[in-house]
């Protein structure tokens, strides 16, 4: 890349140099970060990692170095060559779906063929039949027909019983006939959609023998797969500029009576028969909308990287960063300069910054239990059985939500801990945090989701024999007979390390969760509240008992288990005393932190006290400055490359202000001539100038 300004190569930062911070703070650790990076993610995946990585940092197509200085079209046209570049190293390299998804992961930017990976694919691998797997999957694997995912109407999103898009069935030809009724029918937002894809799923109200049976997925082919063109009454086009997420051409559609084959119906689970247009049930009515609820596993499991980035970026800034001298503790170097304090010294920048280290290990682990279960349900669905979907739904659903709520939060408090240059794209954090944005909107308003997990456990309190019975089934809400059963227990912690003791932090979140619900399900039964009325209260049920999800599944993940059910991760971690230690004390200030910010529900509910609630201050003060040596450490085990993060603050060796200035130099405005004086008129075009 160009350099437009010439930086006088003599000009090294003060003293002490960023590496050398960094190296001190990295000596500092109690643990092996090359142990913890094994048990995070096993050895197998880091090789791949490892491998996959250095051949796209070596690719010239995807090298990052020109994409903070271009525009939406050419920042478009750099997804789609991306796109395709990772498309043909995975086919010369004979990378599997694991493989893809690191090499896609490592390139973060999501792009025109994004959405055909994410939910093209999985949709017909879903809802496919394995005749219709053989006519659309496999070319769609080899990427000779590229997919999206139209189900959002501009008029209807979040409820999809509201969609209105018809595909009504035609016996005479055998046919479905595609029609957009209205104009808030026009589908709209689908990825992929707006200048690249030639065939969509298209989720629309099947409508047989006059008979409306609600929306349903039909694969349709939109573009002629030779000119590209939009085919016969369809129209396409892309929706516009974005907050982000301008690198997918997200599109909307309108069909005009179009007809498509029966067989292009995604028939896994319900079908329409020939010429009677009989319409056979699926063995759950929602199976329709799995695809949803694979992306929300992997929402959830993204949460945990996501946090993990941002605060790579901040924490190892803010151990570079140095602003003025903390006179009752200086920072001397060893020739015994006094130099001004590094940044992640001051306890409130701690204070800040480690809670989003505690929450990106606890996502991630509860990211990987979500991913085993999701695995589990499809094994089990495979043989006919669904008993898993209903919890499954719930618990992605409220995760999904509160995840995500999360990770936009602490992405932007990241950022603002990076001061002013925290603001600059070189920071790494700018496209990173608009991309991330949807996340709590698509795939289901955060807000509407916890809808369906509060149900979840509303009916499951209200049907309380039925309750008791999926209690003991269900994996996520077997706690709250054991404080339902209780109601005036007291929390037993009488001195701020009590609240270390993990059956100490999930009574209180059980408790808590319990409460909220007993007290919701009394409003609706007993005051006859209206569903409407309580949303507040259901949102707060779903966060509460989301909450005590990830912490029960951090303690559980550092629990000894039988060496049987120990994958290699858990092996390597229940074998270093050292990773234990500090993954327990990062565990500790997740559960305490979260459980402060919410201090209010866990003090109404009586079980904790305002003195305990001072005491529980103590304690977090005293799990950050556990963290504090460590704090480098713990995020490097993440090992997100340089690649990845493409931020000057950021950097693994600490070269932020050399890669600040390097990087300012190559702006394209730095190279441009031009005419400043105010009273000059080149830069008005002749047509303009005649009009003034
Ligand atoms: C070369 C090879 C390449 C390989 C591939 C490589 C890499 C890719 C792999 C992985 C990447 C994967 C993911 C990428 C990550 C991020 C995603 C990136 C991009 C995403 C783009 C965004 C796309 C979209 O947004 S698509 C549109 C999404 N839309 C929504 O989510 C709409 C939300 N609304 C709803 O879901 C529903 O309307 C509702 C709110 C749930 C309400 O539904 P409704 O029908 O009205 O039902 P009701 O509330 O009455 O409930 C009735 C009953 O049903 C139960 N229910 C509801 N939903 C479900 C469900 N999904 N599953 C099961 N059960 C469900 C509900 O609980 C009720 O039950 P009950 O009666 O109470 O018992
Ligand atoms: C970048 C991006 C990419 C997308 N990609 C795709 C795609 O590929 N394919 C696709 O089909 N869709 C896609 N979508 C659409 C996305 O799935 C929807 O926008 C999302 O589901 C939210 O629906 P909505 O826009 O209808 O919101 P609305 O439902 O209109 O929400 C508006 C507000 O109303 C509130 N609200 C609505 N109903 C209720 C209620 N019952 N109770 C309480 N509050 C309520 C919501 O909380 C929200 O605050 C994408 C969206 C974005 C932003």
């Amino acid at each position: 890349m160009t350099s437009y300004i010439k930086i006088p190569s003599h000009l090294t930062p003060s003293d002490p140099q960023g590496s050398e911070l960094l190296a001190r703070e990295r000596s500092k650790a109690t643990f092996d970060v090359n142990e913890l990076t094994l048990a995070l993610y096993g050895s197998e995946e880091l090789s791949r990692f490892k491998k996959i990585l250095k051949i796209l940092e070596s690719d010239p197509i995807l090298d990052k170095s020109n994409i903070y200085y271009m525009g939406r079209t050419e920042l478009f046209k750099y997804a789609l060559r991306k796109d395709k570049r990772i498309i043909q190293l995975a086919a010369t390299h004979k990378w599997n779906v694991d493989e893809f998804k690191i090499a896609s992961r490592l390139v973060d930017m999501s792009g025109p063929y994004s959405i055909h990976q994410s939910m093209f694919l999985p949709t017909i691998l879903g809802q496919g039949t394995e005749e219709q797997k053989r006519k659309f999957l496999n070319p769609a694997i080899r990427h000779e027909i590229i997919g999206c995912y139209a189900q959002t109407e501009l008029g209807h999103g979040s409820n999809v019983q509201g969609l209105e898009t018809t595909s009504t069935y035609i016996p005479e030809t055998d046919e479905f006939e595609i029609h957009t009724p209205h104009l808030t029918a026009a589908k709209w937002w689908a990825g992929g959609l707006g200048r690249t894809a030639n065939h969509s799923v298209v989720m629309a109200r099947l409508i047989t023998n006059g008979q409306d049976k609600g929306p349903h997925p039909f694969i349709v082919q939109i573009r002629d797969l030779t000119t590209h063109e939009p085919l016969p009454g369809i129209t396409i086009g892309d929706i516009g500029p974005k907050f982000g997420f301008n690198t997918t051409d997200n599109g909307f559609m309108l069909f005009d009576h179009v007809r498509i084959p029966r067989f292009n119906m995604l028939s896994k689970f319900s079908k329409v028969t020939k010429g009677t247009g009989e319409y056979k049930n699926p063995p759950n009515e929602k199976l329709s909308y799995g695809t949803m609820v694979f992306v929300r596993s992997v929402i959830i499991f993204n949460a945990g990287l996501a946090l993990a980035r941002a605060a790579t970026i901040s924490v190892r800034y803010s151990a570079v960063r140095r602003q003025f001298v903390d006179k009752e503790n200086p920072m001397i170097l060893p020739n015994g300069q006094v130099v001004e304090t590094a940044v992640l010294d001051y306890t409130m920048q701690q204070y800040r910054l480690f809670p989003v280290i505690a929450q990106a290990y606890a996502i991630y682990f509860t990211g990987e239990i979500i991913t085993n279960l999701y695995k589990q349900y499809i094994d089990q669905s495979s043989r006919g059985d669904f008993s898993l979907l209903a919890d499954l739904h719930a618990s992605t659903s409220g995760l999904k939500s509160l995840t995500s709520d999360i990770a936009v939060d602490s992405i932007e408090d990241c950022r603002r801990s990076c001061g002013g240059h925290g603001y600059s794209n070189f920071s790494g954090f700018t496209r990173f945090y608009q991309d991330y944005l949807p996340n709590t909107t698509w795939e289901g308003d955060n807000y509407i989701l916890t809808q369906q997990t509060a149900r979840y456990i509303i009916h499951s309190k209200q049907q309380s024999e039925e309750f008791s019975l999926r209690s003991n089934e269900s994996p996520t809400i077997f706690y709250m007979l054991r404080y339902l059963s209780n109601p005036s227990q007291k929390c037993t912690v009488i001195s701020p390390s009590d609240f270390k003791n993990p059956e100490v932090q999930l009574a209180i979140y059980g408790y808590r969760a319990a409460y909220l619900i007993a007290r919701a399900v009394d409003q609706i039964d007993n005051h006859k509240k209206s569903w409407n009325s309580m949303l507040v209260e259901i949102n707060r049920i779903s966060r509460a008992h989301c909450q005590y999800i990830l912490v029960h599944n951090f303690i559980l993940t550092l629990q000894p288990q039988t060496s049987d059910s120990m994958n290699e991760k858990r092996r390597i971690l229940h074998n270093s005393p050292s990773l234990k230690t500090v993954l327990t004390s990062v565990c500790n200030l997740f559960a305490l932190h979260t459980m402060e910010k919410n201090l209010s529900e866990f003090l109404e509910s009586g079980y904790l006290s305002p003195k305990q609630s001072e005491m529980l201050r103590v304690q977090i003060s005293e799990s950050l400055n556990e963290i504090r040596p460590n704090a480098v450490a713990l995020v490097d085990a993440f090992y997100l490359p340089d690649y990845l993060l493409n931020s000057a603050l950021g950097r693994y060796d600490g070269k932020v202000y050399e890669t600040m200035i390097e990087w300012a130099s190559k702006e394209p405005l730095n190279g441009i001539t031009l005419d400043i004086n105010p009273y000059s008129e080149k830069l008005f075009r002749n047509d303009v100038k005649a009009k003034i």
